[in-house]
């Protein structure tokens, strides 16, 4: 398929009284499937490439997909040097999506079969640096593109509320409707649902998008996007008890937990394709404003203050964004379901942060 290519050329005081508060709130209901669900049917498992990997969601994923089809089956990659425990837990390669012959020679190499795109430059970062948003985003995900195709790869490529804009309904937006994003990264985010399903249906691509809301984590850091402020947010408040919002008090957006979105994501990528109507699905679990957030966090931390000083790059691109997306295709067609709402999310991120903190404090 080498024609293709041508062809398409805080503090001490601070942790114990937050261990005490989230003692109360009983411990995280994630659950993963142990076993292959009963359709999945394949005799191998599959050897997955993940590029982008040391962001603020390869590794987790990694994690999930090492559990599920064994540690050497899953490839982390990225640009940068992986930091020690990283390198302890799988295999790890330099890849650097723009290099397409070195993409090839690993996909060729490690015979990979699932190929989950990770590596991107997101919202608020692509406005300082369109060209470099360009490059890898859009040109990236050609080089992707036709990889997967070439080796007849199944592909997972994530998109985002974010590719939506400000003509699209906002609460909540449909699967289908105007996508006029105001950003690089959103226009970036609507090509890439577009080739990929152009690449579904020309080549026969087994191309799989979908489009994930804010993601919230506790062990791994936001890569420079808007929804950063919901991540930022926990840390500050168990290190120094205050923070500072950089976007509007009442700026409502759709958020997930990452271990919903990571299950989404195994749960998608297993997906019979005979059971997928689309290719491109939204996912949504909760939505809230930093209002919200504060006040659920103030439940755990009573003392947590939080001053306003909103960064207008931010707050256009938000409020151009959904405030929740209507999920019920993937709900229907291959079975989504989220596990976290905004209670839920909060008191499993305090909960991780108070356990890092003391183990962090025990070595
Ligand atoms: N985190 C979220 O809230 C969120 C929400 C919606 C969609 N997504 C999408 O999920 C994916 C992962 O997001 P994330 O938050 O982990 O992103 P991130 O910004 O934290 O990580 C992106 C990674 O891409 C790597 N990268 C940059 N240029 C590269 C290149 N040329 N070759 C290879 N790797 C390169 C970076 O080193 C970085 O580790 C992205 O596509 C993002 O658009 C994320
Ligand atoms: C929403 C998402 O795509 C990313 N967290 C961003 O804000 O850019």
């Amino acid at each position: 398929m080498q024609c293709l290519r041508g062809a398409v050329k805080h503090a001490g005081s601070g942790v114990e009284r937050l261990t005490s508060a989230v003692r109360g709130f009983g411990s995280s209901s994630q659950h993963f499937r142990a076993s292959p669900p009963p359709w999945c049917t394949d005799a191998d498992p599959p050897k997955v490439l993940i590029t982008g990997g040391l962001g603020q969601l390869g590794v987790g994923l990694a994690k999930l997909l090492r559990r599920r089809f064994g540690k050497n089956n899953v490839i982390l990659s990225d640009i940068r040097k992986p930091p020690s425990h990283v390198d302890h837990n799988g295999p790890f390669i330099f890849s650097d999506i723009l290099d397409y012959k070195n993409l090839r020679e690993i996909v060729v190499n490690n015979n990979i079969s699932w190929l989950v795109h990770y590596s991107a430059v997101l919202s608020a970062v692509g406005e300082n640096n369109v060209a470099l948003a360009r490059e890898v985003n859009i040109t990236g995900l050609h080089n992707i593109l036709d990889i997967a195709t070439e080796h007849g790869l199944r592909l997972f490529v994530p998109s985002t509320i974010g590719a939506f804009g400000p003509s699209s309904p906002r609460d909540p937006a449909p699967e289908l409707c105007v996508q006029r994003p105001r950003t690089i990264y959103g226009v970036s985010k609507v090509h890439a649902e577009l080739m990929g399903e152009y690449y579904h249906h020309r080549y026969g691509l087994d191309f799989r998008c979908l489009r994930y809301p804010g993601i919230i984590s506790a062990d791994s850091q936001p890569g420079g996007g808007t929804t950063d402020y919901a991540v930022q947010i926990f840390h500050a408040a168990v290190k120094t008890g205050r923070f500072e919002c950089n976007l509007r008090g009442d700026t409502r957006l759709p958020m997930m937990y990452i271990d919903d979105c990571l299950r989404a994501t195994l749960e998608f990528l297993e997906a019979p394709a005979a059971s997928l109507l689309g290719r491109t699905y939204n996912i949504n679990a909760t939505s809230f404003t930093p209002r919200d957030l504060v006040r659920e966090i103030q439940k755990g931390l009573p003392d947590l203050e939080v001053t306003y000083n909103v960064d207008p790059i931010r707050q256009a691109i938000a409020d151009g964004w959904p405030m929740a997306l209507e999920d019920t295709a993937a709900r229907r067609d291959w079975g989504w379901k989220h596990e976290y709402g905004l209670s839920e999310l909060v008191r499993t991120m305090l909960t991780h942060i108070a356990t890092g903190n003391q183990l962090a404090q025990t070595y």
